[in-house]
């Protein structure tokens, strides 16, 4: 192995081991205080009511736990948004799970805390999964209800899916593990059946405190609307049970009986190791964004058998496309391709830009996927499309136009990687958040941004330089180099994956290694939602 190849599997190693350390630290919830406070009511975790749910051996698929991360300084943090979400298996099926930590203010709703369930709902929609709700929640974070009480996507819109999953046939359970009140009281009860915990699971709409100074009553919570109340007076909960372990006991034999439903059928055969190590790719990924690297390498090592159909290899070649298999599934892939290319027509063509052949070729591609129905697996290090008189004249932004619409009106299940640079409408057209992927992970070393932090920086700093002048203010180089480094110091800030993740621009930060894994659990999540639409791409740009 040659030097460059030891030393970016140093960083990268590096890389992935801060992030477990940041994860371990985002685990602990509210703090060693809190869950001391939460075990003392002889409660699970909601981690451990998680561990204990989901089969053992079976993978674990977690959803949004840097959700917050870095946000509410000022509120003493969120860590993981207040809930841990994820897809695991429960009695052999796959569900989405949504557990709130109570250690992180009683479970009360962050705004974050919102946009992260809304988000595990959309992943149970689409990929018409049963949810388990594991209720634990004080309602809405009463110092911020501005940024999280009435808008459409705000905490009424849970609720309302709540209503809508189960008009779609979606499976829903709940369990009231602890005080669930005003809004917390809703999702459960909206659930197709919720179970309660006797002693320290209650549901009501206003707790004691409030109904005192509504109506004046004096009544304890308990009373209100714990378990026995709820199971025997008032029906509103359908299975009482004497601690967590038994609630969780009994959402497993529930679902143990769940019947089959019709499937998408997407094609898979025996799963097989690539034969590449993956581990490769710790030492062939540069360490720094700007290097180039050949990604059929990255590729290799994720693919089964390390094999790959590659799809017009000699055109269009700053995008990779072609067939392969992810444990067992067939996929489509799309990524960019991160070295110098020579095209067959003599033009040089930087790595990770989309040129008008490219962007030709992927649209073809992708539509190839969606009439054969293989799910699109997208591995984005993109700094945008080709700019300039030559790519304008070309027609860049029609082919770039074409592409985004094959992947907006793509049918078939899509799965995004950030490995690398994810900016301006490559981010798009790569299949960003807001191309609908059924998950979206990054890899430590992403970047996501409108544009990296030195162009941003040169591009802002042109401009206000400009504007300073017109006003008559002296511009002098120290001016100018103070006004740089603001900038990119702003936007380094901001391109980190931890950014990204703390704002659910993506739904987490895995080690690379993990990549198969999140693969092969999405498409058999997707293989649960039978594909209803006609692929259709509209008017397509030519
Ligand atoms: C849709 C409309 C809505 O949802 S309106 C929401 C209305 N919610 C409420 O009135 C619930 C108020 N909270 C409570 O009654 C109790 O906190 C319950 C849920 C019974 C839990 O009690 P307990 O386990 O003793 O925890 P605690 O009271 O010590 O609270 C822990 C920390 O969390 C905070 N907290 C609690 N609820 C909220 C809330 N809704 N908004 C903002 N903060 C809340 C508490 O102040 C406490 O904070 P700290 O640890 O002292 O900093």
């Amino acid at each position: 192995m040659d030097i460059e190849f030891n030393k970016n599997e140093d960083i990268n190693k590096q890389l992935v081991y801060d992030l477990n350390l940041r994860l371990k630290k985002i685990y602990l919830g509210g703090g060693e205080k809190a869950i001391a406070k939460h075990k003392e009511k002889g409660k699970m975790l909601a981690r451990e009511r998680v561990n204990y749910l989901i089969d053992a051996g079976k993978p674990w698929l977690e959803m949004g736990a840097f959700a917050g991360d870095g946000l509410y300084a000022e509120h003493g943090g969120c860590p993981s948004g207040g809930v841990v979400c994820g897809i695991g298996y429960v009695s052999g099926r796959q569900c989405v799970i949504i557990a709130n930590d109570a250690t992180v203010k009683a479970g009360a709703w962050f705004p974050i805390t919102a946009k992260k369930n809304l988000r595990a709902q959309e992943i149970a929609m689409e990929n018409r999964l049963p949810v388990i709700y594991l209720v634990d929640s004080a309602g809405v974070y009463l110092p911020l209800q501005d940024e999280i009480f009435p808008d459409k996507e705000h905490f009424g819109r849970i609720f309302r899916n709540n209503a809508i999953m189960s008009s779609m046939g979606i499976i829903q359970i709940s369990a009231i593990m602890g005080p669930c009140v005003a809004g917390g009281a809703y999702l459960p009860i909206m659930s197709d059946e919720a179970m309660i915990v006797e002693g320290t699971g209650s549901v009501f709409l206003a707790g004691s405190y409030l109904v005192k100074s509504a109506i004046g009553e004096d009544v304890d919570n308990e009373t209100l609307g714990g378990a026995t109340t709820q199971c025997e007076i008032s029906g509103v909960t359908d299975y009482k049970h004497p601690n967590d372990k038994a609630c969780l006991d009994s959402i497993k034999n529930i679902m143990g009986m769940v019947g089959d439903f019709v499937k998408a059928g997407f094609d898979r055969v025996k799963p097989a190791a690539p034969k590449l190590d993956p581990k490769d790719i710790y030492g062939l990924l540069p360490d720094n964004r700007e290097k180039a690297y050949d990604m059929m390498e990255i590729l290799l090592r994720l693919l089964d058998n390390s094999e790959f159909e590659e799809y017009k290899a000699g055109y269009g070649q700053s995008i990779i496309c072609g067939l392969g298999r992810v444990d067992g599934w067939a996929v489509g892939i799309v990524a960019n391709e991160r070295k110098v290319i020579k095209s067959k027509k003599g033009e040089m063509q930087f790595g990770g830009v989309i040129y008008s052949d490219s962007a030709d070729k992927a649209t073809r591609f992708i539509m190839n996927c969606n009439q054969k129905k293989i799910p699109l697996v997208f591995l984005q290090d993109v700094t945008g499309f080709m700019v300039g008189s030559r790519a304008e004249h070309g027609g860049i932004i029609k082919d770039g136009a074409k592409m985004v619409n094959a992947v907006a009106n793509s049918v078939v299940p899509k799965f995004t990687f950030v490995i690398g640079n994810s900016y301006g409408a490559g981010n798009y057209a790569m299949c960003g958040k807001a191309y609908d992927p059924r998950l979206i992970y990054a890899w430590p070393s992403a970047k996501i941004a409108v544009m990296g932090g030195g162009s941003a920086a040169k591009t802002l700093v042109q401009i206000q330089a400009a504007g300073l002048k017109a006003r008559g203010e002296e511009v002098d180089a120290a001016k100018e180099a103070q006004l740089l480094k603001e900038t990119t110091d702003r936007y380094n800030s901001q391109t980190t994956p931890f950014y990204a993740a703390a704002r659910l621009w993506v739904d987490g930060i895995i080690d690379p290694l993990e990549t198969r894994k999140v693969i092969s659990m999405g498409i058999e999540a997707a293989n649960h939602a039978p594909i209803e639409k006609a692929f259709n791409v509209g008017i397509i740009q030519t």
